[in-house]
């Protein structure tokens, strides 16, 4: 095993942390806080960043969508070079985040911002940033990945760059309250797949990794059979820190990662505009069928460590597991459930998959066009 971890960003945990961003901040800074549709506005975050920004100069920019697209992104690059801004705030989830790093790359970059996702333009340096979240489940909060939509041409990517790693996260969970119950099953599934695209892999070596993802998983499966405390302050801390842990490095450290259920999900977003849990859910269970064999040993102990699984069929059986556990969330795990059919994967999402250059993907490199396809048409 060798591998360098360095996670920057300082975390702020708790109620009435927002407050933080005053002394975060440089005050000499000229402060762009982006945002979503607004339900910042409906539960005090706005009035705590007004507040806690009242002794520096600050702009906003609302209206980052879900799964953030280019199109709208590109208008705050050419307000940050115009106006002049030199530190970006986020305050969102993991969208806001994501187009936040994003804005933050751009904007000291000459050339199109696109040129990132398509990587011809690797990102050595971009404009400060913090986070308030909003929403557990990326982890972006305290990452340095970002996911971006093309609208125009049904493409969705993402970069990575530790040019845009925020340098502060404020994690208060009392903001979830004004979550949809939708978007906070998201947030399991996401959280609960972050941990798989890690551990599920052919390694079984690393005893750190792989003994605090187990915990981390343990505690999602924990958090969705008491989903009827998902209003306690309890429930929500538990969820907004470990979501966090999920995808902030550590248990990805040194060990191989697969990302296969993401790269196939980012397509079904892009061609049918499903929330990106909602294409992990479907995903996952049809990918860890289709490569049993590889993942059998990993499966194994997942099913004992995490689900208290013994006996025949194991493996089998931990797949059945995890696709009850989205189940009971009310999150569907079949494509046709969401009225997308075989002709569809076929005519549509395979040959989108083939033109994006993602391919091969997974922990072994073997997720071709073929692989796609099967799990896909397992899925539906
Ligand atoms: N950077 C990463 O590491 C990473 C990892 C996984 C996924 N992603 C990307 O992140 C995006 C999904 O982010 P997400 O799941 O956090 O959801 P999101 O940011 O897209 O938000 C979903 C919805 O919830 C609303 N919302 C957010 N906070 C709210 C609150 N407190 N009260 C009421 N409404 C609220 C938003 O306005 C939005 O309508 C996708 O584009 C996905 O591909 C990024």
């Amino acid at each position: 095993m060798q591998f360098s971890f360095h996670n920057p960003t300082r975390i702020h945990f708790g109620q009435n942390q927002i407050a933080q961003i005053t002394r975060e901040i440089p005050s000499s800074a000229k402060v762009l806080v982006l945002y979503g549709g607004g339900s910042i506005k409906q539960n005090g975050v706005y009035d705590q960043v007004t507040q806690a920004l009242s002794r520096h100069k600050w702009g906003e920019f609302a209206g980052i969508e879900p799964n953030p697209s280019v199109e709208t992104l590109d208008r705050a690059v050419a307000m940050v070079r115009e106006q002049g801004f030199d530190y970006l705030l986020a305050v969102g989830g993991g969208s806001v985040i994501d187009g936040t790093k994003y804005v933050a790359a751009a904007a000291r970059y000459e050339g199109y911002g696109w040129d990132i996702l398509e990587g011809k333009h690797r990102v050595r340096e971009a404009l400060p940033l913090g986070a308030i979240l909003t929403l557990p489940a990326t982890g972006s909060e305290s990452n340095a990945a970002s996911v971006i939509t093309r609208t125009a041409t049904h493409e969705k990517r993402s970069f990575y760059a530790p040019a845009v790693h925020p340098k502060f996260a404020v994690l208060d969970p009392s903001v979830m309250r004004t979550l949809p119950e939708r978007q906070l099953k998201n947030g399991i599934v996401d959280a609960f797949v972050h941990v798989c695209e890690q551990y599920l892999s052919h390694n079984d070596q690393a005893l750190v990794q792989d003994g605090y993802a187990e915990v981390l998983l343990r505690n999602l499966k924990q958090l969705a059979e008491q989903y009827d405390q998902h209003e306690t302050p309890q429930w929500r801390e538990n969820l907004m820190w470990t979501a966090n842990q999920a995808l902030s490095g550590l248990i990805g450290a040194g060990v191989p990662h697969d990302w296969a259920t993401h790269g196939i999900g980012h397509e079904l977003t892009a061609q049918f505009n499903l929330d990106h849990a909602q294409t992990l859910a479907v995903v996952l269970p049809a990918l860890l069928r289709e490569l049993q064999p590889q993942k059998e040993s990993k499966l194994r102990q997942m099913g004992k460590n995490v689900f208290g699984l013994s006996g025949e069929a194991l493996a089998e059986r931990t797949i059945e597991a995890i696709e009850a556990l989205f189940q009971s969330l009310g999150v569907k795990t079949r494509l046709s459930e969401y009225a997308i059919n075989r002709n569809d994967i076929v005519t549509q999402v395979v040959p989108a998959l083939a033109d994006h250059g993602t391919l091969p993907m997974g922990e072994q490199r073997n997720v071709d066009l073929a692989c796609c396809e099967a799990i896909l048409l397992r899925a539906v």
